[in-house]
């Protein structure tokens, strides 16, 4: 009552004695997606912000950028939703609690700096040559899912980079690892929506507990033996003092946390690992994939793109350089227009630790609430984005009409200290082998349709396109 009285004033559909408002999460991820929007449709009509209630505990989505920034730069610790991760991830940096995660960002964050970030795109070439390869085996074969393919390239390029493993998955897809992490990322999207399996000792009773812990365990022993061997070697070599890229071998994330200021413990280097693998593949995959299927749709910025491309490599199929995709401009706008109307990390959730004020819709969030930051529902507000929000602009990115634009109206990769750490690499990721496919192939697409809610957002028929050889 307490909670309820003080956000009064906020919207939020009828609830349940007990229940609250968790059987509208009762469905299948479509349903999800669809109960969002509706969140977001009635947020609109009040200052951009509504509230729900999961059984006892009361969630303020907002829906607009001012009290966006205010919750993303105030409030760090994630909600308690996200501990579900943590038999997975520990205290990665992902979902690291507030206290650890303040000093490992801090020795993470150089890691994911440009100049390192740049000396992968040599791998990432290499990867996406052989995407480009694969992908001539749907020449003359009508429309596919694109998602699968790119999602192997992209796996390739982040294990090999974060870890020094090369998996070729491309070539080799079904591997007892890779189905390991399906299976636990389905157990736990389901829990994150299905207010019932939230509580540990109903989940526990359930044959997913058992299936999921015998996945995960599958995951960290790999992981394990990745650090295992890379310390190894660190040790070898540090008596040599060859812990540079002096002798012109990849520098690996993981190699990369080995003596540092923080003297990380195998378990923890394996967490870190973990969490960069997982964070950065996925979302890296779709951004990519939505992007291929929006140029397909929109064939006069498709034509842009690739004369950018012809501009900066002629007709050559040689890899990007970092000059190559900082040159890429048109390609960039494009590339933030799809995120912006697909948003992979639609809703980004945290914790209230103290009384917070919200400015644009005029209400305090007690402690012990939880804020939602619907980034989906701010990319397609029209008080943000004009009253063309829905459609595919990408000029709107030009400098020009940005100007005057809030800082937070954009946030695929959530905003303030806690926002996302691979956001270059991500970038140079999806500009790379965006350039290599435009350069080989002419694409089509079928509409990109109703969207489906797991852990990510995906559209529920794939994203299908065609391809033709340039
Ligand atoms: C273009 C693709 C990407 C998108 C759209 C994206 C989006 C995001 C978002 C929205 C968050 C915040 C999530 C939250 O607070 O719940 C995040 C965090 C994170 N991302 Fe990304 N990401 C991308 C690529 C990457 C890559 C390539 C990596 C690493 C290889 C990465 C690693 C991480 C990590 C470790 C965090 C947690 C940061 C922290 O809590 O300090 N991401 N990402």
């Amino acid at each position: 009552r307490r909670l309820d009285r003080a956000t009064a004033t906020l919207p939020g559909p009828p609830t349940l004695p007990l229940l609250g408002n968790a059987t509208l999460f009762i469905g299948n991820s479509e349903k999800i997606v669809k109960t969002l929007d509706e969140i977001a449709a009635l947020s609109y009509k009040h200052k951009g912000a509504a509230k729900l209630w999961l059984g006892p505990k009361l969630y303020v989505a907002v829906s607009n950028a001012e009290d966006s920034k205010v919750i993303l730069e105030n409030c760090l610790d994630k909600d308690v939703v996200y501990r579900f991760l943590r038999p997975w991830l520990g205290h990665g940096l992902f979902v690291a609690p507030l206290n650890l995660w303040k000093s490992h960002r801090k020795v993470l964050l150089p890691v994911f700096n440009n100049k390192i970030v740049e000396d992968y795109l040599e791998v990432i070439g290499e990867q996406a040559d052989i995407l480009v390869d694969r992908l001539s085996e749907q020449i003359g074969k009508g429309y596919f899912d694109i998602l699968r393919y790119v999602t192997a390239c992209t796996l390739d390029i982040v294990f090999e980079t974060a870890m020094g493993e090369r998996m070729d998955i491309q070539h080799s897809p079904d591997t007892p690892y890779l189905r390991a992490r399906h299976t636990v990322m389905t157990i736990l999207n389901m829990r994150f929506f299905k207010v019932w399996l939230q509580p540990d000792c109903l989940f526990n009773l359930t044959s997913y507990a058992k299936e999921q812990s015998e996945n995960i365990d599958l995951t960290h022993k790999f992981t394990d033996e990745v650090v295992r061997k890379r310390r190894l070697l660190y040790e070898r070599n540090k008596s040599k003092e060859k812990n540079d890229n002096s002798d012109g071998k990849l520098r690996v994330v993981l190699d990369m946390l080995f003596g540092r200021e923080i003297e990380f413990t195998d378990e923890q280097l394996r967490e870190h690992i973990d969490s960069i693998t997982i964070a950065g593949n996925d979302t890296t995959a779709l951004v990519t994939a939505y992007t291929l299927v929006l140029l397909g749709l929109h064939h006069n910025v498709q034509e842009e793109v690739y004369q950018e491309q012809l501009s900066i490599f002629g007709t050559s199929r040689q890899n990007a350089t970092k000059e190559d995709v900082q040159d890429m401009h048109c390609l960039e706008r494009v590339l933030k227009e799809s995120m912006r109307l697909y948003c992979v990390v639609p809703i980004v959730a945290r914790n209230i630790d103290r009384e917070l004020y919200l400015p644009h819709c005029g209400v305090t969030l007690p402690a012990g609430t939880s804020a939602v930051v619907g980034s989906f529902a701010v990319h397609r507000s029209k008080v943000e984005w004009g009253p063309n929000a829905d459609e595919f602009d990408p000029d709107r990115f030009l400098p020009e009409r940005s100007v005057g634009r809030h800082p937070a109206a954009f946030l695929p990769f959530s905003y303030g200290p806690r926002n996302c750490i691979g956001r270059n690499f991500g970038m140079i990721i999806a500009k790379s082998i965006i350039s290599s496919i435009i350069r080989s192939y002419k694409m089509d697409a079928q509409d990109i349709g109703p969207l489906k809610m797991e852990l990510l957002l995906f559209p529920i028929k794939g994203h299908q396109v065609r391809l033709t050889k340039r």
